[in-house]
Order: structure tokens, then C-alpha cells, then sequence
């Protein structure tokens, strides 16, 4: 009796339809994901082809973030063009960087899966409307271009000067000197004097800021688990600083950090707006606020202020200061180029001085081959940029792309192609020493900046930085050793960024014997 009215429940009869709709409806998208859909025919592995949670099974599940190096594999064995997602691909050949990443209204987009998750909507870095992104960029464009940078010589030698100096300190106390953290606060410290005309102080700091960094390292590891359940993002705005401070240390320190770039922003405003600015040089806002910046000038509200300088504060102060952190490693490592530079910059500046003027700098062979090869084995944004098919049909080594789908490509695979850069691994500055052929690898396979309407705004400030800060160090110190750092402490996880692990050595320097 109990088990006739158990079997003739309508609850029963309902959850099995319900369990039976969801089991049709799942394998019906798998087969059309796997056979039936435009993307069917692009090689690649069968559960990448019918579920987005094979990317976040390597980007949250796996033991470390490196879906860059599975993508590597992925193409190993199926080619240069590979299905990642249901409607994502991969490419690898060079030759079609530029048919990705070019000017023009109908280049391909950002991808809002992917960008979206970085809540930065309306800032030149996340929006993913090329229409939108044509107004912010304009916005900003002015600030960062070479004649602005120029400009800003200044501070960058002042930085760098008194990064030299703690250098000196510490080696002269017989102590070895963390240059992870040192590069990183000489970058932060000159985008927020560039910024505020008030700078963070990170250069003062006894651990040059080192909890600057392990809190963007902790949070940034977050972005992709907002890629993943992007229902997350309107919650974590929510999020309130008592409730932050609860949970969690890092959130509350990234919650203070973005209050006090708002706070910053409206003073330096207020000031401006008042009449009362009495800034040493011309910061972004000054550029920003001014309507007759450039010839269509759209002057950004509060809102757009904010989310623009939290991108650029974020987007200058990690690069910069890891790719300083990378070329130093590689010069350090390899005894003939660190003398080859040495000596270059000795002829240049006979005399021992506290400041190397860009001008010449960035003239002297060697020491340009070096920054390019540390750009190329430094991996700025290592993993795909994706972007949008904006035409009708694209194609890629044969194979037709319908308009909608999402490609990308990636630094990691771009630098280190064979036939552009024989033996890839190593560090080998003379590669771009035949000004013909350096030029055509940048024209053409080089890219750390990115390419087209969406590269890198901030390329003239870092080119300034990593020349200085590059050109001082080993103009001032000709016998520095790696200490306590190898190969092995290279490995980095992708969080958009090249990201080290706590428990990794980080970069430091010591005097040679
Ligand atoms: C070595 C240093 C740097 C490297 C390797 C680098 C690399 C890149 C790359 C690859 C992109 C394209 C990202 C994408 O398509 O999603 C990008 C965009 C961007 N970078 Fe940099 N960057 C560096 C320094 C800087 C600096 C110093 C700033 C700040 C002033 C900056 C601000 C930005 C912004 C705002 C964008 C977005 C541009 C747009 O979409 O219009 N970057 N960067």
C-alpha cells in the first residue's frame, strides 16, 4: 500500500519529468556543440568542445593557474587552431596576430565573458565596446603620449634615484636587496606621482611595499572565479569595508585602497575646479580635467575619473616592475651580457651620476636588444587576449570563423615561436641586434604591448621607466649577483598577469665577492 502510493505521487512523477527535460536538454547541446555547430570541424579536445568549465577547470581546479601552458599542449597536438570552449578558439601562428589586434570600427571586440569580470566596464582597459572604447580612449590618450611622458622625465629619475640609493644602502650594510618588491614600488610610486602629485612611498617603505603586492596577488586570483560565475560581480560590489574586514584581510586592504583613490581623485577635483591646485606638475587629472586637452576632448565624470586611474594604477605599477624584475634576473644570469651592458653604458656616461638622460638612453643599441629580449621573456600579459569576430567570417589557416566567435592569441606562444626566436628559453639580446630584422620581429611577431586600437596606453611610460631604471642600475653597479633565486622560481600562474606563489623565492640581489 505504501509503496503504490509512493509510486503514484505526483511529486514523483514531476521530478522525474523535470530529470528527464534536464538529461534531454544537456545532451542535445552536447551533440550540437560537438557535431552540429559552426565551430565542429576546428580540432580540439572533446570536452573543451562542449562545456566553457574546461577552461575554469584549469584556472580554479587545477593545482596551479596555468591554462596557458594546457593551450601550448592543446596546440602540439592539434595544430594552429584549436577549439578552448564551445564558441572560443585559440591560434598560434604569428601570421595572424595583426588580423586579431588592428585599428578600424570593425576589429574584433574584447570578449565581455572575459572582461566583464575585471569590473571595469567603462574604463578605456574593460569596456568591451569598440564604439565606447573610441570615446575613453580619446580621454586618456593625451596623458601617455611620448611628448606627455616626456614630460615627466623628472620623476622617473627622482624615483629611480632613490631606489639606487637604497640599493647602495643595503649593500653597503652587507645585506642582499629585494628587487621584486624594489622594481614594483619604484613603478607604483612613479604612476601615483604621476597620478596625484602624491606619490604612495613605497620606495621609503623598509619592505619597499611588499604588502602592496601580496594584496593585489591574493585578490587578483579572484578575477577568475568571476569569469567563472560572473553572477558574483553584482554581489561583490555589495561588499561594504566592516563586512571586508571580516572576511577577509586582502579585500579590505583592496577596499581601502580604492576609497582612498576616489578620495584622492575628488581632492585633486576639487582643487583643480577651485582654483586652488597647487601641484608641482602637470598630473593625468590636469590632462584629464582640461577640455582643451586634444581637439573633441570629452572631459570624464567622477564615476569614469575613478574607474580610469584604478586601471591605471593597477595596469602600471605590477608590469613595469616585473618585466625591471625579469631583465635584471637575465642580465644577472649571464656573466657576457652583463659586462657587454656594463661597458656600453660606461662609454656612454664616463662619470658616475645620479641621473641618465632618456634621450641617449633609449639611442644605445645594446641596451635596447636587452629590454626587448626581457619583454619577450618577461610575458607582460601572458596568457589569450580574446576578442570578438566582428565581420561576417573570418579565416584563420583554413578554417572559416563565424561572425560572434571569440579568438584569441597569447604572448606566452607569440615569443616564443622557433622560427621567429630560435632557441626560444634562452635570453639572447643579439637577437635584435640587425636593426632590419628586429624591425620586421616587431612589425610583425612581437607584441608586449599588444597591438591595434586596444595596446597598451601606458607603452611610453614603460619604455621611460624600464630605460631608466634599467640604464641606472647597471651603469651604478657592475658586480651584482643572483642570490637565492633560479629557473625554477620563474614558473608563474596567469591571472592576467605573470603572478609568483608565496612559497617561491622572489628576485633579490647581492654583492659578488
Ligand atoms: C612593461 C609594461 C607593460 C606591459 C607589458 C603592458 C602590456 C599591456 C597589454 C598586453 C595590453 C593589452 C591588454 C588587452 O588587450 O587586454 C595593455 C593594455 C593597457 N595598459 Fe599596459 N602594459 C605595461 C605598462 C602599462 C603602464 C605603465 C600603464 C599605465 C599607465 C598601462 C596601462 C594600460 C591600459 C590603460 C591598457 C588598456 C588600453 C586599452 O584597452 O585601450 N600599461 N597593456
Amino acid at each position: 500500500m505504501a509503496n503504490a502510493l509512493f509510486y503514484s505521487s505526483p511529486w514523483i512523477d514531476i521530478s522525474s519529468s523535470v530529470v528527464a527535460a534536464v538529461a534531454v536538454y544537456i545532451t542535445s547541446l552536447v551533440v550540437y556543440r560537438r557535431w552540429f555547430h559552426p565551430l565542429a570541424e576546428i580540432p580540439g579536445p572533446f570536452w573543451a568542445s562542449v562545456t566553457h568549465f574546461y577552461i575554469v577547470k584549469y584556472n580554479l581546479f587545477s593545482e596551479r593557474s596555468q591554462f596557458y601552458l594546457q593551450v601550448e599542449k592543446l596546440h602540439r597536438k592539434y595544430g594552429p587552431v584549436v577549439r578552448i570552449s564551445p564558441d572560443e578558439i585559440h591560434l598560434a601562428d604569428p601570421e595572424n596576430y595583426e588580423k586579431l589586434h588592428y585599428v578600424g570600427s570593425k576589429a574584433p571586440s574584447k570578449a565581455p565573458y572575459f572582461y566583464d569580470a575585471f569590473g571595469l566596464k567603462i574604463a578605456a582597459f574593460g569596456t568591451t565596446s569598440n564604439e565606447l572604447h573610441r570615446i575613453r580612449r580619446a580621454a586618456i590618450s593625451p596623458a601617455f603620449s611620448r611628448k606627455a611622458v616626456l614630460q615627466l622625465e623628472d620623476i622617473v629619475q627622482e624615483k629611480t634615484a632613490k631606489l639606487i640609493n637604497r640599493i647602495k644602502d643595503l649593500l653597503d650594510e652587507g645585506k642582499p636587496v629585494d628587487l621584486h618588491h624594489g622594481f614594483r614600488a619604484l613603478s607604483v610610486d612613479i604612476i601615483t606621482d604621476y597620478s596625484f602629485d602624491n606619490d604612495y612611498k613605497q620606495l621609503d617603505s623598509p619592505t619597499f611595499g611588499s604588502d602592496f603586492y601580496e594584496m593585489t596577488s591574493e585578490l587578483i586570483t579572484r578575477g577568475w572565479v568571476l569569469q567563472a560565475f560572473p553572477f558574483l560581480l553584482p554581489l561583490s560590489d555589495l561588499i561594504t569595508l566592516p563586512m571586508a574586514k571580516r572576511i577577509n584581510g586582502a579585500l579590505y586592504e583592496f577596499l581601502l585602497f580604492r576609497k582612498r583613490c576616489v578620495e584622492q581623485i575628488a581632492t585633486v577635483k576639487k582643487e583643480i575646479d577651485e582654483g586652488r591646485d597647487k601641484s608641482k606638475h602637470k598630473t593625468i587629472f590636469h590632462q584629464l580635467l582640461d577640455p582643451n586637452a586634444s581637439e573633441g576632448h570629452v572631459v570624464p565624470n567622477v564615476e569614469e575619473l575613478t574607474e580610469e586611474m584604478f586601471t591605471i594604477l593597477t595596469a602600471g605599477g605590477e608590469t613595469t616592475g616585473h618585466a625591471m624584475t625579469m631583465i635584471t634576473y637575465y642580465v644577472l644570469s649571464n656573466p657576457e651580457i652583463y659586462r657587454k651592458l656594463v661597458s656600453e653604458l660606461k662609454t656612454a656616461f664616463p662619470e658616475k651620476q645620479t641621473t641618465f638622460d632618456y634621450l641617449t638612453l633609449e639611442k644605445l643599441p645594446y641596451l635596447s636588444s636587452v629590454i626587448k629580449e626581457g619583454l619577450r621573456l618577461s610575458y607582460g600579459v601572458p596568457g589569450r587576449l580574446p576578442r570578438v569576430i566582428e565581420t561576417p567570417d573570418a579565416i584563420f589557416n583554413g578554417y572559416r570563423v563565424p561572425k560572434g566567435t571569440t579568438v584569441g592569441m597569447s604572448a606566452w606562444m607569440l615569443n616564443r615561436n622557433p622560427q621567429n626566436f630560435p632557441e626560444p628559453e634562452q635570453f639572447i639580446p643579439e637577437r635584435w641586434s640587425d636593426p632590419e630584422k628586429s624591425k620586421r620581429l616587431e612589425n610583425k611577431y612581437f607584441a608586449p604591448f599588444g597591438r591595434g586600437s586596444r595596446q597598451c596606453v601606458g607603452m611610453h611610460l614603460a619604455y621611460l621607466e624600464l630605460y631608466i631604471g634599467i640604464g641606472s642600475i647597471f651603469r651604478n653597479f657592475d658586480r651584482l649577483r643572483v642570490d637565492n633565486f633560479g629557473p625554477e622560481d620563474l614558473e608563474f600562474d596567469d591571472y592576467f598577469g605573470p603572478f609568483f606563489r608565496p612559497t617561491q623565492n622572489k628576485f633579490h640581489v647581492a654583492l659578488d665577492a
